[in-house]
C-alpha cells in the first residue's frame, strides 16, 4: 500500500556558484540542500516550486525559467511512502537572499558543496545536474543515511 507524496527540489544557480539552504527542521534537518518542499493539493509543481524558492530564501523566480532537471522516487525500507522529487534548475534569480524559518541559504562553488552534510544521494546524481543531464532516478533508503540500491538513467530512455 505504497503511498506517494509529491515534492519540489530547487538547484538555484548564479555564474559558477550554488545556493543551497541548510536546513533548520523537518525531514533533512542539519543538511544543507536546495529549496522546496511539498505540493499542495491542486497546486502545479511548477508553482510549488516557485512558492518554495521564495519563502525559503526569498528569492523570486519565474515558473518559466524553472528547468526540469530530473524525477527521483526514494523509498525507505518498512516505509509505505515514496517521496517523488522533481528537481528543478534555475539561474534566473531576482531578490535578495533571506534567511528564513526553514533554511539558512549560502552560496557555494559549483564544483565544491559540503557533500559530508547533505544527502548521500546528491553525490549520485549531482554530476548530472553539473553537466546538465535530464535523468530519472529511484534510491532505496534503510533509514536517512544508507543506500541500499539505486538506478539512475537518462530521462528520454526506456
Ligand atoms: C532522500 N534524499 C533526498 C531527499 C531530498 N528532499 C528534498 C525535497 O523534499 C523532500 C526531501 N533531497 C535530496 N537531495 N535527497
Amino acid at each position: 500500500n505504497a503511498k506517494i507524496k509529491v515534492f519540489t527540489l530547487a538547484l538555484l544557480n548564479k555564474d559558477d556558484e550554488i545556493l543551497l539552504g541548510l536546513k533548520k527542521r523537518g525531514l533533512g534537518e542539519g543538511l544543507w540542500n536546495g529549496f522546496g518542499g511539498k505540493v499542495d493539493p491542486g497546486e502545479e509543481i511548477v508553482d510549488a516550486a516557485v512558492r518554495e524558492v521564495k519563502e525559503e530564501c526569498g528569492l523570486t523566480v519565474l515558473p518559466t525559467d524553472m528547468e526540469n532537471l530530473a524525477v527521483i522516487h526514494f523509498e525507505f525500507v518498512d516505509d509505505p511512502v515514496i517521496l517523488e522529487v522533481h528537481v528543478f534548475k534555475c539561474s534566473k534569480l531576482a531578490g535578495v537572499v533571506e534567511e528564513s524559518d526553514e533554511m539558512s541559504p549560502k552560496w557555494f562553488p559549483r564544483d565544491n558543496v559540503p557533500h559530508s552534510q547533505m544527502w548521500p544521494d546528491d553525490e549520485v546524481w549531482y554530476p548530472l545536474y553539473l553537466s546538465g543531464t535530464k535523468f530519472r532516478a529511484y534510491f532505496l533508503f534503510q533509514g536517512y543515511k544508507t543506500i541500499l540500491s539505486y538506478i539512475i538513467r537518462d530521462f528520454y530512455d526506456h
